[in-house]
């Protein structure tokens, strides 16, 4: 109730400042109509190619900002990060399916710093990530006799492999099988909780994240079937409450290395030029490793090439403005909910020409003064206080499955039953976190030397 002068004077902010441009609003929904229920990256993608990288929206009556541009991401939610470190409230996910103390979610202040303290000295200390290189070796190793033993199963034996080494790395629990009831009740938790909040569970459990009160739904009423479903989901959850980085990080994770197997189906020819960089390299005699990675620079391209293609995180996790600011003139409302398209920044035609293709080239000369700002690997693990703490270990570990798979194996197109190679279009499947639809394509270890190679490397671990 300050005067626009007594304001001006405390905030630094006019009054008069205008929002920034977006699409129009009505009454009480806002722009949530403009949204499609599925691929919403791709509408934010037209609305910033239609205002500019920053775009005022409304979901209901919450004030959203979509950011579309690399840099303004990183002037907001890094350069002014006291401000925009914050969460908003998800209902849905926090209440009703019982996620509410991850610190994925945790709002900013004491009780998160001391949170992110932990999470970093566990994932992003030298030494801490030195002690883990041995368990992600012997998984890869197991990873690689499975793949040579019944191939047509990669996605389960890659989705095994991540479980294998999440577990055991922040339980210390070691996976034997892949019916390890643990590994089932993470994967059943995790799925269950992304897909409740999709169309198919009914307009209720999409609206509960605006109107909270919509929680309190008598379980009787027509409609109220999302609600059965979240107190089942809730259930798997709170079995599962102890683990602190179940949800969405694993899905990332394994989504992106079948992403790798997608793009050596549908660009052969990347995927033999790395070969012939690591034959040239190290050879066949033995598997790379970590201390390799800076002697294979076109594999490092086909890494950043994979974050930019894939962008698994596509709308990364929203952030929440704590004050009202002014940014380019605009005036950010205090609350409003910080929308990163990564998937948008991925698909910028001026940064990366011809987006939907996998072209490894484009990173090669890395002299230019902006590569740093537009390296994927930068943007696509999120901005600021929160960025993910795990991406170093992430970062690794994909490498490590990278060259070790193109060290080993030959990917192909499948056929069909006339021996016509099936052509694979890529396709990604819509929501929080992105990952290949089921594709079809035939592995198999490059030679018997190989088959021995990973037997060998079996043995040792
Ligand atoms: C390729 C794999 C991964 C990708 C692309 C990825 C991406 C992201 C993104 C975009 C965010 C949101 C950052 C922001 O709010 O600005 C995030 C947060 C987070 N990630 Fe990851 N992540 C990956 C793997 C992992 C792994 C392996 C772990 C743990 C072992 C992990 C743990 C977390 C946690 C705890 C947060 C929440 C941080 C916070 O709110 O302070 N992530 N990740």
């Amino acid at each position: 109730n300050l005067c626009k002068r007594e304001y001006q004077r405390r905030t630094g902010i006019k009054r008069s400042a205008r929002l920034p441009p977006g699409p129009s609003a009505i009454p009480l929904i806002g722009n949530v109509h403009q949204l499609p229920t599925e691929y919403q990256e791709k509408t934010f993608f037209e609305w910033g190619r239609q205002y500019g990288g920053i775009v005022y929206a409304q979901l209901f009556r919450n004030p959203a900002i979509v950011i579309n541009s690399v840099k303004v991401a990183r002037d907001l939610m890094e350069r002014r990060s006291a401000n925009y470190s914050d969460r908003p409230i998800f209902t849905l996910l926090e209440e009703l399916l019982g996620w509410k103390c991850m610190p994925t979610q945790m709002q900013y202040g004491e009780r998160y710093r001391k949170h992110r303290k932990w999470m970093q000295d566990t994932f992003l200390s030298k030494p801490v990530l030195l002690s883990y290189q041995p368990i992600q070796r012997r998984e890869i190793y197991i990873l690689l006799s499975r793949l040579s033993e019944s191939p047509e199963l990669f996605e389960t034996h890659i989705r095994g492999f991540v479980a294998a080494l999440l577990m055991e790395i922040v339980y210390g629990h070691k996976i034997l099988s892949l019916e390890d009831e643990y590994v089932e009740l993470a994967e059943r938790a995790g799925t269950e909780s992304v897909l409740v909040g999709s169309p198919g569970s009914g307009i209720l459990s999409l609206l509960v994240d605006f109107f909270p009160v919509l929680k309190h739904y008598p379980l009787w009423l027509p409609g109220s079937g999302f609600k059965v479903k979240t107190n089942y989901i809730k259930g798997l959850v709170t079995r599962f409450l102890n683990d602190p980085y179940n949800m969405v990080k694993e899905k990332m994770t394994a989504g992106t290395l079948t992403a790798f197997i997608l793009a050596g189906v549908v660009n052969p020819g990347v995927f033999k030029k790395a070969q012939e960089e690591i034959d040239r390299v190290i050879g066949n005699d033995r598997l790379p490793d970590f201390e390799d990675r800076k002697s294979l620079p076109y594999m490092e391209c086909v890494l950043k090439e994979l974050y930019r293609w894939d962008a698994a995180a596509v709308l990364g996790l929203p952030h929440r403005s704590m004050a009202e600011d002014v940014y380019q003139g605009y005036r950010i409302p205090r609350g409003s909910m910080i929308i990163p398209n990564i998937w948008g920044m991925s698909r910028d035609p001026v940064q990366y020409p011809d987006p939907e293709e996998f072209l490894p080239e484009r990173f090669v000369d890395s002299s230019k003064p902006e590569a740093d700002d537009y390296n994927p690997r930068n943007f696509v693990f999120g901005f600021g206080r929160r960025q993910c703490p795990g991406q170093l270990f992430a970062d690794g570990n994909v490498y490590l499955v990278m060259s070790n798979i193109i060290a080993t194996m030959d990917i192909s197109r499948a056929k069909d039953e006339d021996g016509c190679e099936i052509i694979t279009t890529p396709e990604f499947t819509s929501g929080l976190v992105r990952h290949p639809k089921k594709f079809q394509c035939v592995i198999k270890p490059r030679s018997e030397k190989a088959i021995n190679l990973i037997a060998r490397m079996n043995l040792s671990v």
